[in-house]
């Protein structure tokens, strides 16, 4: 398998008696965009920290690239962790100059970037101007101005309006649909991983409870809806991959198994209504694992 571009391994983060971690093991693989999900206080914050070394581990390892999270390794990640705090009196286009100074990066034109984030007419206002939606653009450009390989990103739409939602999607998406750039996002927003993230893992209590492709995820997560009479004889099947569900039956089956199931139903006399899969959601299997906070 291709180096991960973040591989965490039995890591541990204790605050005091407060244990943010408990142990994590977790591969994010190189190319794409990967969502980080888990109820509040799981780890998610305390995990990214401690991938660029902001945080240091209790026990356990992270590595970036297969190489401990040093100054020569960090310079291939970028990060947009806590709100950033730009200077109110700078523009958009001097804001990121700075970033790119602090960063020793001594040749660096500003505007591909701020195009890249839908910020070029905005590039000589000042940043105390700018709406919230506006700094986060600006966030994930000084994030994407050392040209990094992997770019983690804590919660990039909190407290954004649908509009700014959506771009912050698109810009994700070109990032790594375009870019090639690994992108690595914590969020709440469950609809939202959904839509644009290619692999999730959802962490609770500091422990890895579910990872995989969206499509993975959900494909076994998926049950049959059978609606038939009597609903009892359809649980008496199913044993304990059936459950009742008003007055349907959920079944917890593969796609394969599903005709034979029908055909013993209808064998043994039961009428049926209605059988149809039933897609899970990212929102069900967060609820599933993780009993959906505390
Ligand atoms: N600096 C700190 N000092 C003490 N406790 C901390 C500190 N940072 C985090 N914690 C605790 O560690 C646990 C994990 O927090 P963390 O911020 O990593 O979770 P999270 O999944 O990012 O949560 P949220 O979704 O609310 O941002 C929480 O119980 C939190 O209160």
């Amino acid at each position: 398998m291709a180096v991960p571009a973040l591989a965490a391994r039995s890591l541990v983060k204790r605050y005091g008696a407060v244990q943010a971690l408990a142990g994590l093991d977790l591969d994010v693989p190189a190319g794409g965009v990967f969502g980080l999900l888990g109820p509040n206080g799981a780890g998610k914050s305390t995990l990214l920290r401690i991938a660029i070394d902001l945080v240091r581990p209790s026990a356990g390892t992270v590595a970036l690239f297969g190489a401990p999270p040093s100054p020569a390794v960090l310079r291939r990640v970028g990060s947009f962790i806590e709100a950033p705090r730009f200077h109110a009196y700078l523009s958009a286009r001097e804001a990121l100059i700075h970033v790119a100074l602090v960063g020793g990066l001594r040749r660096f034109d500003p505007d591909p970037l701020l195009d890249r984030v839908g910020l070029t007419d905005a590039a000589d206002r000042r940043v105390d101007t700018f709406s919230l939606g506006m700094k986060q653009r600006l966030g994930i450009a000084a994030a994407l101005v050392g040209t990094p390989d992997l770019i983690i990103l804590d919660e990039p739409t909190n407290g954004m309006d649908p509009a700014g939602i959506s771009e912050i999607r698109t810009l994700v998406r070109t990032l790594a649909d375009v870019d090639g750039v690994t992108v690595l996002l914590s969020s709440h927003l469950l609809d939202e991983v959904q839509r644009i993230c290619d692999r999730v893992a959802i962490l609770d209590h500091g422990r890895l409870v579910a990872t995989g492709t969206i499509g993975d995820l959900l494909a076994t997560r998926a049950r049959l809806r059978i609606s038939a009479t009597p609903a009892a004889a359809v649980l008496a099947t199913l044993g304990e991959r059936g459950q009742r569900d008003g007055d349907a039956v959920l079944a917890d089956i593969a796609r394969s198994e599903a005709p034979a199931l029908i055909a013993a139903l209808v064998a043994a006399g039961v009428a049926i209504e209605e059988a149809r899969w039933e897609g899970a959601n990212l929102e069900s299997l967060f609820f599933q694992q993780t009993g959906g906070g505390r």
